[in-house]
């Protein structure tokens, strides 16, 4: 049987700094990202199943991503975890919403991230194939 793999893009706002960076981007600025996230399986082929014909509902991929990464990245602020602990404590008592990552918050790191996170909640009949971010 054949393998599909389905693409869903998904937008979120985010904003970050990259300590150290040599240039301006070490300073917090804010980006309009493209997600897309493509799954792969094989179609259910079942007339009886009411997903028959998809390897995975279209919505469930949507609220999958939604409560996996977007509620987490959708306009946050990503830091270094070991950012400036002044700068981390204003922003906590002014309630923003703050990611402190383990990592340098690049596009690449960010994706190693969204990886590790999708891949505990995919469904056991389908694989994630892969992001871009
Ligand atoms: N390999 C990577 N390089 C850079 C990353 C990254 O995540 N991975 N991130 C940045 C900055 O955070 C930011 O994204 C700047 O990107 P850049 O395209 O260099 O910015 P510009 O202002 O030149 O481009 P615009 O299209 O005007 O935003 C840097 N490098
Ligand atoms: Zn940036």
């Amino acid at each position: 049987m054949t393998k599909i793999r389905l693409t869903r893009l998904f937008t979120f706002e985010a904003a970050h700094a990259l300590q150290g960076y040599d240039g301006p981007c070490r300073n917090i600025h804010g980006h309009s990202y493209k997600l897309q996230v493509t799954i792969i399986g094989l179609p259910i082929i079942n007339d009886e199943h009411p997903k028959n014909g998809m390897v995975l509902d279209f919505g469930d991929l949507k609220q999958l991503v939604q409560e996996t990464i977007l509620d987490v990245v959708d306009h946050a602020l990503l830091l270094r975890a070991d950012s400036d602990s002044d700068l981390v404590e204003a922003l906590r008592k002014l309630n923003h919403k703050l990611l402190l990552t383990p990592y340098q918050p690049t596009c690449e790191n960010m994706l190693i991230d969204f990886k590790t996170r999708l891949r505990k909640v995919m469904p056991g009949s389908v694989a994630l194939h892969s992001l871009k971010l």
